[in-house]
């Protein structure tokens, strides 16, 4: 398993010490939570303050765009050459487009579907993305109960991914720990986003170790 910190959950007053902390500690990407306070009921962090997560990381970035005009934020964050960027489907008339875009941009796409999203809803973009991204919380807040009726859409998107495109990687965002990581694991999923399991650990380092299944 991956696993993709969310810094959403670090002390922002100590915020290159935290992503250093997460980096030194094994994580594999830092995922980073843009919320516009109009796709989601929550303002978090823009281009200047993820510019000094992208000096302190070692590790590619993971933006998770919670907005509602996509391309606008795009263009803002692609200069800071991340390694993924995802949009939600819920908020994109034209996702292909939206898709070649991050490409052309030397970005590796993703998409993100809510909870309520169905995995067939994006079959026919599978094979032109590098990640699809389940939601097992509402997006918007750090610190919420997992949702379990993701592992059985993981495996059902596990199934499509498999048959469309087997290099696409399947992530999951929202009350990830130690625990449900297993059933995750086993339902195919490649890539955790864990913030607030990681950011209270006594030891960030042992945090991620045991979502490393
Ligand atoms: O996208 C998010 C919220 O919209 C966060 O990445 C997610 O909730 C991770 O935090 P936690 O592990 O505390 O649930």
């Amino acid at each position: 398993m991956l696993v993709a910190p969310s810094i959403l959950s670090a002390d922002f007053g100590h915020l290159a010490r935290d992503v250093e902390a997460i980096c030194d500690g094994g994580c594999d990407l830092v995922h980073v939570d843009v919320m516009d306070g109009h796709f989601v009921p929550n303002l978090t962090i823009g281009p200047v303050v993820v510019e000094a997560v992208a000096k302190a990381a070692t590790k590619l970035l993971d933006i998770h765009l919670m907005v509602e005009n996509n391309t606008f934020f795009v263009d803002l964050f692609a200069p800071l050459a991340p390694g993924y960027i995802s949009f939600h489907i819920e908020e994109e008339k034209h996702p292909h487009r939206l898709i070649q875009k991050i490409r052309g941009l030397g970005i590796k796409p993703a998409i993100v579907l809510n909870p309520h999203s169905r995995p067939e809803s994006i079959e026919f973009l599978l094979e032109d993305l590098d990640m699809v991204l389940l939601m097992s919380v509402n997006p918007g807040f750090g610190g919420q109960k997992f949702i379990p009726s993701v592992i059985e859409k993981a495996k059902r998107m596990k199934d499509l991914v498999e048959k469309r495109n087997p290099k696409c990687l399947i992530e999951v965002d929202g009350g990830v720990n130690d625990k449900n990581v297993h059933d995750l694991k086993a339902a195919g999923v490649d890539v955790v986003v864990a913030g607030s399991y990681v950011f209270k650990h006594e030891n960030i380092a042992k945090a991620i170790e045991s979502l490393k299944v």
